[in-house]
């Protein structure tokens, strides 16, 4: 494979991660001219072996303004999509969601800012523990990750107490507004798919204690990178929570299993691409599936991506409704766990290509 030269000055090849280089940002800044991948970011499978989708096959597009219908007819329709949705994808495109495309934008520039930010700057939130309200990195556990992913990030608790980095200015204002409005969708998504799932509208809500729920803001960012086909911006993994609301600038990476293979997903300009997480499996005992996708990179454009997980509250421990159980016929299959112990089990370990559901998964049945 020919070394790209990302800026076609000369060539320049590193084989180890400088010591105290603490994002791909400042490894670009000090190498601008890299023309091969670093050996700590190369996987040596290749990724084109994997199956990849050849059908033209696209993820469901959900109508929101559909879903808080006064029309009931519009309204159990909506939520019959829904459920089909979740269960042959797990994702879905979410338009007319009423969330303004000028603060949807405005976030991801306010990210893009952070990540500008100087790494003495950002310094100050690394090297965190990972129930920390705001932390910012490199790959996905760089103290865990074998090969480094070729992706930085900043993490903050939105709610129930909301952080926000001081820098910069307008970010804390910006973020607010946004987690704000990005919960109200995940709250009728979540009574949604509560109701597809032939439960009380409000049994999820009370389940997992929505009104103290865990709301993270993932923002990523993945720099052009110069052997994108032997990189990975984020490995396999399914998310942790119950409903995740993404939204990038308009670079696509992000790739979802269908079927056993990969699929492209190329999200429509003012949506939310959501799709739904552990906890979702859990309640419905494996109705509904948390899918596995991941992020690819690319060697031309600068990708960003806000993922806002909407989860359960800290210190609810969250297991399958007594109806999928069916009098005891059908066992749990996960065992009960408090979501503040699954997120340090999730973000404390490597992503290993498989849901984080599998370790907590009922072997005796
Ligand atoms: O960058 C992406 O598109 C995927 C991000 C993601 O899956 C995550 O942050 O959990
Ligand atoms: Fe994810």
């Amino acid at each position: 494979m020919a070394a790209i030269d990302l800026i076609g000055i000369g060539s320049q090849s590193l084989t180890h991660l400088p010591p105290k280089l603490t994002s791909v940002k400042a490894l670009l800044a000090e190498s601008p001219a890299l023309s091969s991948l670093p050996s700590s970011y190369t996987f040596p499978e290749h990724r084109n072996d994997e199956a990849f989708s050849d059908t033209n096959e696209s993820i469901p597009t959900l109508d929101f303004s559909l879903l808080t219908s006064s029309n009931p007819d519009e309204r159990s329709k909506m939520i019959q999509e829904l459920g089909n949705a979740c269960q042959d994808w797990g994702f879905f495109m979410v338009t007319n969601h009423g969330v303004p495309e000028s603060l949807m934008k405005a976030m991801i520039e306010a990210c893009r800012q952070f990540f500008e930010l100087t790494e003495e700057e950002k310094g100050e939130y690394e090297g965190k523990h990972v129930l920390d309200p705001i932390r910012s990195g490199t790959s996905f556990n760089a103290s865990v990750d074998k090969v480094l992913y070729w992706r930085d990030y900043l993490k903050i608790f939105q709610h129930p107490e909301f952080h926000s980095p001081n820098k910069p200015p307008a970010f804390r204002e910006i973020a607010m507004e946004y987690s704000t409005r990005v919960r109200q969708v995940a709250r009728e998504l979540i009574r949604g798919i509560s109701e597809s799932l032939g439960l009380e509208e409000n049994y999820i809500e009370k389940a997992v204690n929505l009104e103290n729920s865990l709301q993270i803001m993932i923002a990523n960012l993945y720099p052009p990178c110069p052997q994108p086909e032997l990189a990975m911006g984020l490995p396999a993994h399914s998310d942790h929570g119950l409903v995740t609301l993404l939204i990038q600038n308009e670079i696509g990476g992000l790739q979802v299993q269908h079927n056993g293979k990969w699929v492209n997903v190329d999200p429509i300009p003012n949506s939310f691409l959501a799709n739904i997480g552990d906890h979702v499996e859990i309640l419905g005992n494996g109705k509904y599936k948390s899918v596995l996708h991941r992020a690819v990179v690319n060697n031309r454009d600068v990708r960003i991506s806000i993922a806002l997980s909407n989860g359960p509250a800290l210190d609810a421990a969250v297991s399958p409704a007594s109806k999928f159980l069916e009098d005891g016929r059908n066992p749990p299959t996960y065992r009960a766990m408090k979501y503040k112990e699954y997120v340090e089990l999730q973000q404390s370990n490597k992503l290993d290509g498989k849901s984080c559901l599998e370790r907590i998964r009922n072997t005796t049945i």
